[in-house]
């Protein structure tokens, strides 16, 4: 993966999106951190956001569950980040799961600018089902990487964020007061409890045997 600008035979650099993916605990917000932390040592020009909402650890940084943390500046939407990159050479975005599907014209906009952009967030919410922005990012970008976290049952690679409070909706903030993460065995997600699942089809004693492929 380039680390330093490319520049072009006409003048200008060229930009690109990296997007850092998992599940909780996996080490995304440590590797985001690393990846700026080499291009601030390589006297690049570095903004960092989060959204807003996220206070877990700091109302400013970006902070790791590790303890890990960078200034950042917080911001209520996608666009204000195209307000604020300035002439940053990198643009780092933690989160990326809590903003809209405008982020991913912002980082297009931003790549297509020149500016190397890095984005981490969660690629799945606590039922498996992809997250967006972060499933339309990942199709965009030049590099994906997914880290996992350790599964907390079994050890196993873990690929999913399993919620451990009955609560519902997508988005409840929290760390290990409220998830762990776990691999695809041990992973229960919840039963949804919307009105569609109640007309689920009939039990498994009268329903057709799926054919062998
Ligand atoms: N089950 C686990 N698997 C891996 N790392 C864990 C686990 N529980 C706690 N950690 C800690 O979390 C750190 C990663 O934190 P962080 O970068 O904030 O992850 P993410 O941003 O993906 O949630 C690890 O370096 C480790 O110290
Ligand atoms: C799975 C899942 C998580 N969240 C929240 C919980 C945390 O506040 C963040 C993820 O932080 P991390 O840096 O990746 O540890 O997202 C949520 O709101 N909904 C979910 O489904
Ligand atoms: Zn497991």
């Amino acid at each position: 993966m380039p680390m330093e600008p490319l520049i072009l035979r006409h003048g200008g650099s060229v930009g690109w999106i990296e997007v850092i993916c998992g599940s909780m605990f996996s080490g995304k917000t440590e590797e985001l951190i690393r990846r700026l932390r080499r291009a601030q040592i390589a006297r690049q020009r570095v903004e960092v956001f989060k959204p807003r909402m996220d206070r877990r650890y700091s109302e400013t940084d970006v902070v790791s569950h590790d303890e890990n943390a960078l200034r950042s500046t917080p911001v209520d939407s996608a666009e204000q980040i195209l307000l604020l990159a300035g002439s940053a050479d990198v643009v780092g975005i933690d989160e990326a799961q809590f903003f809209d599907m405008t982020l991913v014209d912002v980082c297009q906009q931003l790549a297509n600018d020149g500016k190397r952009v890095i984005v981490a967030g969660l690629d799945q919410d606590y039922m498996g089902r992809p997250f967006e922005p972060m499933p339309q990012l990942m199709a965009v970008a030049e590099y994906v990487t997914k880290l996992h976290a350790i599964c907390a049952v079994c050890g196993a690679p873990a690929n999913h964020s399993q919620r451990l409070t009955d609560e519902e909706g997508r988005v409840v903030l929290g760390a290990a007061d409220r998830y762990e993460p776990r691999c695809r065995r041990c992973f229960q997600p919840p039963r949804p409890t919307s009105t569609s699942s109640l007309k689920a089809p009939a039990p498994a004693a009268t329903a057709p045997r799926p054919e062998l492929p």
